[in-house]
C-alpha cells in the first residue's frame, strides 16, 4: 500500500486536490481535519479538556454544545501558548485515529492512501511513513485571498495569523517529494495531479497483495521510515521553486 502524505499552507488547495484525486480515481483520502473536528465533539475526553481550559472566551460553545470552532480559533491563532495547548490535547486522539485509518486500509488492500495533513511536517512522525510527500502551495497573495473568500468571518488579522503559525513554504518545499503550484485555475492544478497520478501512483493489484503479507509490508515501510530519516531534504533548489510560486499572477 502507498502512503501519500498531501500537505500545503492554509487554504493553498488541499482539499480541492485530494476532493479531485478521490472523485477521478476514487483514493482513499484520511482527512485530519475532519478527524480533529470528530474528536472534539461534545461527550469526547478532548472537548472535556477544551472547554475547562477555554472557558474564559465568551462565545466559547455555540446553542447546540459543539464549540465555536471560529471563537477559538481567533484566540489560539493569536496566542501561541493557547494553540500549544490546543494541539497538545487534540493532536494524540487525532494522530491515533490517523493510525487506526491505515491500518484498516491496509487490512482491506486499499492500494493507497492519501492523508491529507496540514501539519505534516510539523507533527513528527507521520511524514516518515510516507513513501511520497506533496505540497499545494500558492503565492502569499493568493492564498490570503482565498482564505478570506472562503472564511468571510475572519478579518484580515485573524487570516495573518492563520497563515504565520505553520511552517514557511520554504521549509515545506525543502521537505516534499512533489511541489504543486496551485496559483494558477483548477483545471490547471487537476492537469499536474492528473500526471502525477499516472507517473508514480499507477499501483498494479497483484504488487498490492504482495507487499500485504506482514513481513513484507513490515520491511518496506521501515525501509521507507529510514529513507525519509536519512534523507528529509527532498528539494535540491527550494528556493528557486519558491519564487517560481511567488511570482504574482
Ligand atoms: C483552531 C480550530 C478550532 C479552528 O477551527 P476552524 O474550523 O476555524 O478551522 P479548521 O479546523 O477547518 O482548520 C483550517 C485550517 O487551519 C489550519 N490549522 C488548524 N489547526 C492548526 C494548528 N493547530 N496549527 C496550525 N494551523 C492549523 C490548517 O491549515 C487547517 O487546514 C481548529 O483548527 C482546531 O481545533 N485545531 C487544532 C487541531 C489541529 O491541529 N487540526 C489540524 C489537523 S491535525
Ligand atoms: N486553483 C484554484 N483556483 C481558484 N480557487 C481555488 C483554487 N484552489 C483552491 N481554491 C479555493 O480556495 C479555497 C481554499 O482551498 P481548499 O479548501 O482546497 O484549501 P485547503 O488547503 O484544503 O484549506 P485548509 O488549510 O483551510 O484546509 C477554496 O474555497 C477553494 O475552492
Amino acid at each position: 500500500m502507498l502512503i501519500i502524505g498531501l500537505t500545503g499552507s492554509i487554504a493553498s488547495g488541499k482539499s480541492t486536490a485530494s476532493l479531485y484525486f478521490k472523485e477521478k480515481y476514487n483514493f482513499t483520502i484520511v482527512d485530519a481535519d475532519l478527524i480533529a473536528r470528530e474528536v472534539v465533539q461534545p461527550g469526547r475526553f478532548a472537548y472535556r479538556l477544551i472547554v475547562s481550559h477555554f472557558k474564559y472566551i465568551p462565545d466559547l460553545l455555540l446553542e447546540n454544545g459543539e464549540l465555536n470552532r471560529p471563537e477559538l480559533g481567533k484566540v489560539v491563532f493569536k496566542d501561541r501558548r493557547e494553540l500549544r495547548y490546543l494541539n497538545l490535547v487534540t493532536h494524540p486522539f487525532v494522530y491515533l485515529e490517523i493510525l487506526k485509518k491505515i491500518f484498516l486500509s491496509f487490512i482491506t488492500f486499499k492500494q493507497l492512501i492519501i492523508l491529507d495533513v496540514p501539519l505534516l511536517f510539523e507533527s513528527g512522525f507521520l511524514r516518515f511513513i510516507c513513501n511520497y510527500s506533496i505540497s499545494i502551495l500558492c503565492s502569499p497573495k493568493i492564498q490570503k485571498e482565498r482564505l478570506l473568500k472562503r472564511n468571510p468571518h475572519l478579518s484580515e488579522a485573524d487570516a495573518d495569523n492563520r497563515i504565520n503559525n505553520q511552517l514557511s513554504n520554504l521549509e515545506k518545499i525543502k521537505r516534499s517529494d512533489f511541489v504543486f503550484d496551485n496559483n494558477k485555475g483548477k483545471e490547471y492544478l487537476y492537469q499536474k495531479l492528473d500526471d502525477l497520478a499516472k507517473s508514480k501512483l499507477n499501483i498494479n493489484f497483484l504488487v498490492t497483495v504482495f507487499e500485504s503479507s506482514p513481513p513484507i509490508a513490515l520491511s518496506y515501510l521501515l525501509l521507507t521510515i529510514t529513507k525519509n530519516y536519512l534523507i528529509p531534504i527532498k528539494q535540491k533548489n527550494p528556493e528557486k521553486i519558491l519564487e517560481s510560486i511567488n511570482i504574482d499572477q
